[in-house]
């Protein structure tokens, strides 16, 4: 990679919006060139100390869930050009699994997120912030196909927690950020013509710098 500041690009969106399969898209599009994403996902909270039933309770759609000193200190080591050890996390057990994942400095990061555009202090670093629009809809059920088979999830618990917690915070936390996005993208990976848009700006800044 070069010793340039890299381009930072904030992916938000509700949980199942699509906002992996953007990031994704976006990763396809610079396979030749150096790019890193980092989940605001790895960087929940450590629960290790508490007890099981207690991290069944967490609001985990709330901005108070996340470790975004943690996030920020990494993102700023990285536009340093400075390695880090990037947590990892475990949808199973609810919290940090004790592994990390070194990470080496990169041209382009993609921070991806429910709530990358709530912490103004993670705004002020990126390039182009984006936010992917699906309807309720769509989101529940792409999230219960997902959490059931690759999370470890019931049928019970989706619902159970959507009503409980993802819905309520969405409506008070997550949705509002659509407003700090320069960019918004319904429906996720498969709108091409989006993501065609992104990579052609993400060229040009790549460029410029
Ligand atoms: N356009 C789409 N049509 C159908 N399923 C999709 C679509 N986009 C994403 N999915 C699926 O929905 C789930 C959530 O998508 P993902 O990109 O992981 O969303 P997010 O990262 O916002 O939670 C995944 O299992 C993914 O494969
Ligand atoms: N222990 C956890 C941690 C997080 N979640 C849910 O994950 C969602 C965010 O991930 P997406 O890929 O869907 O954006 C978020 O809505 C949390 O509810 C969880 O269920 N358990």
């Amino acid at each position: 990679m070069s010793k340039k500041k890299p381009v930072i690009i904030g992916v938000a969106g509700g949980s199942g919006s699509g906002k992996t399969s953007v990031t994704k898209a976006i990763q396809n599009r610079f396979a030749d060139q150096s790019v890193l994403v980092i989940e605001q996902d790895f960087y929940y909270r450590d629960q290790s100390d508490i007890p099981m039933e207690e991290r069944l309770q967490t609001n985990y759609d709330h901005p108070l869930a996340f470790d975004n000193d943690l996030l920020m200190e990494h993102i700023k080591e990285l536009a340093k050009q400075q390695p880090v050890e990037k947590p990892v996390y475990d949808y199973t057990m609810h919290t940090r699994s004790t592994d990390v994942i070194p990470i080496e400095p990169k041209d382009v990061i993609i921070i991806e997120g429910i709530l990358i555009l709530d912490d103004p202090r993670l705004i002020e670093l990126m390039d182009i912030k984006v936010f992917v629009d699906t309807d309720a809809d769509l989101r529940i059920i792409r999230r219960l196909l997902r959490d059931i088979n690759e999370r470890g999830r019931s049928i019970d618990s989706v619902i159970n927690q959507y009503i409980q917690t993802v819905r309520p915070a969405h409506l008070q936390f997550i949705e509002p950020t659509k407003r700090y996005a320069d960019v918004i993208i319904p429906e996720g990976g498969q709108n091409v013509v989006a993501i065609d848009l992104l990579a052609t700006k993400i060229e040009k800044i790549l460029e410029l710098d």
